[in-house]
């Protein structure tokens, strides 16, 4: 833990909030958890949306979506006093030092750029009531001159002669952890315009910052850039493990051995290297489509075209999912019976925006198999948005007299279901692993049929057994080489 730093009384002569009050506008899968991590770390804290089913819930102590961890912490800061929520501007801008822009950016319906909409009516609708200094602070993830933008609004529609701030602070957590990357986060950006801005916004992360979080200040542009940025980088490296998987599948080569060899060189690492049916959900898919259709509006769509391939890979794994299990099912899916384990994004969450599971049980169904979908926490969400699909109560629901199963999203309790259990339920052993998260040896042991995306049909016997390498210094190299020649002599 860093030594504590004390907050500056004022910066240039402008007072620096020590504890700030704190709005939160869009109380969604970033600003209710930013909200009520807040809290807890004792700011006083208001959320603000204009979901009026959302602030009800919120404010009677239900989290409107799955998160873990989140929805005992918002039962206690509610308690505590330190959260309230409302649908009232007015009394946001009355209560706030700092004010926090969490609204959604989804992809526009008429092109790939993001729609940036709910960002500007949030400030618009901010903005008259701002009727004293106050730092506003972009969160969403938004496209590169949006900071800039969003300022000249500010300043044209704030009341004559108050002092506000814009600032962008993006985040960069990932739901199912949403908790911990809050609190402890692997690093804080904030792109600011003024050393006071600075200054209020270290205020408002003092916490976090004093567990020693790493801090890099920058301006607007590169705060909004280091966000599209990394997730750019994260969609890359899950798109380039299933780059080559689609090799593994010409070659016999075994895409899971070759992520694995990967791993150990400490340069590329392990993490975000698992083949599979690819990145969905509510920001990599959309986050680099928005970004490579601003580079464009740029005139540097060249520089970052390289995304439209990462996207394509992407959207292909789906369709090849579909191939494996038509496959499997003997050549075509009319009449076949599938159980489709999985229809959030991913793990420990209940977001299906944009999920591989459901898009691929979606096309199962267009090509007239009988699909029966089953998520441990998704259910509502995925019956609103594709009532066409049928859904299962419980597992073994959907696994009954099956044909082909299909693990699309991979939860722990389809991770660890024993294949001869499973197997007693089905009409046929046959298994598309689409997250690579089965022990294949253990369902072929149990007489299944069992197939993955860049996996060849027969198991293999070469495991390796390396363990994963520390960094060696030349002199532990040159130490190890002077007791192997020893040894010869
Ligand atoms: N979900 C995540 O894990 C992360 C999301 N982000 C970014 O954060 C932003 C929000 O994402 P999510 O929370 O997932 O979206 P979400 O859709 O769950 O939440 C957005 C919220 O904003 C509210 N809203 C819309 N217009 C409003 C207005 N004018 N005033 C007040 N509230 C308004 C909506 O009612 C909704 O509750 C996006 O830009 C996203 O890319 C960034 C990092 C992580
Ligand atoms: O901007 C955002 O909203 C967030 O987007 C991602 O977080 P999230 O979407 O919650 O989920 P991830 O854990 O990144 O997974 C994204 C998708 O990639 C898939 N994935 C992930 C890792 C991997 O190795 N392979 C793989 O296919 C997952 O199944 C999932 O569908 C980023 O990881 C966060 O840092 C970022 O803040």
């Amino acid at each position: 833990m860093s030594e504590q730093l004390p907050v500056p009384t004022s910066v240039d002569g402008i007072p620096v909030v020590a504890r700030p009050r704190m709005t939160v506008i869009g109380t969604g899968y970033l600003g209710a958890t930013h909200a009520v991590c807040m809290a807890a770390l004792g700011f006083d804290v208001l959320g603000v949306d204009v979901d009026a089913a959302k602030i009800a819930r919120l404010s009677a102590g239900e989290v409107p979506f799955f998160e873990p961890g989140l929805q005992a912490m918002l039962v206690d800061a509610l308690a505590s006093g330190r959260l309230r929520f409302t649908q009232d501007y007015a009394e946001a801008g009355e209560f706030g030092d700092v004010h926090f822009v969490c609204v959604g950016t989804p992809q526009r319906k008429d092109s790939q750029a993001a729609d940036l909409s709910y960002v500007y009516a949030a400030v618009d609708a901010l903005a008259p009531h701002l009727t004293r200094r106050a730092l506003v602070v972009g969160k969403s993830t938004v496209q590169i001159g949006t900071a800039q933008a969003l300022t000249e609004r500010l300043h044209a529609t704030a009341p004559a002669g108050t002092d506000i701030e814009l600032a962008w602070n993006p985040e960069f957590l990932r739901e199912g952890y949403a908790v911990q990357d809050t609190l402890a986060p692997d690093r804080l950006v904030f792109g600011t315009t003024s050393a006071w801005a600075s200054a209020q916004l270290a205020a408002a992360f003092r916490p976090v910052l004093d567990r020693g979080t790493p801090l890099v200040e920058c301006d607007l542009a590169t705060a909004e850039l280091v966000k599209v940025a990394a997730n750019s980088f994260l969609a890359t490296k899950i798109s380039y493990i299933n780059a080559m998987a689609e090799v593994c599948e010409v070659t016999g080569a075994d895409v899971n051995l070759l992520a694995k060899a990967l791993s150990f060189d400490d340069r590329i690492g392990g993490r975000f290297l698992k083949p599979g049916l690819g990145f969905g959900g509510g920001c990599l898919p959309k986050d680099i489509r928005a970004f490579a259709a601003r580079a464009e509006e740029l005139g540097v769509g060249q520089a970052v075209a390289f995304l439209h391939e990462v996207d394509a890979i992407n959207v292909r794994r789906r369709k090849r999912t579909v191939d494996l299990v038509r496959e499997l099912a003997g050549g075509s899916l009319a009449g076949v019976r599938v159980a489709a384990l999985g229809a959030a994004f991913k793990p420990n969450s209940d977001d299906i925006r944009d999920a591989p599971a459901l898009d691929v049980a979606r096309m199962l169904h267009e090509e007239g198999a009988i699909v029966q979908v089953y998520d441990p926490e998704a259910m509502d969400n995925a019956r609103r948005t594709y009532p066409e699909l049928t859904y299962a109560e419980s597992m073994p629901a959907a696994l009954h007299g099956a044909d082909v199963v299909a693990l699309l999203t991979e939860w722990s309790q389809f991770r660890t279901a024993d294949p001869e259990m499973m197997g007693w339920l089905v009409a046929h052993r046959r298994i598309v692993d689409g997250r690579h998260a089965l022990d294949a040896d253990a369902y072929r042991a149990a007489g299944w049929d069992y197939r993955a995306l860049g996996r060849p049909l027969l198991p293999r016997t070469v495991e390796l057994t390396a363990s994963a390498a520390d960094e060696v210094d030349l002199a532990t190299a040159l130490a190890i080489a002077e007791d192997a020649l020893a040894a010869t002599r």
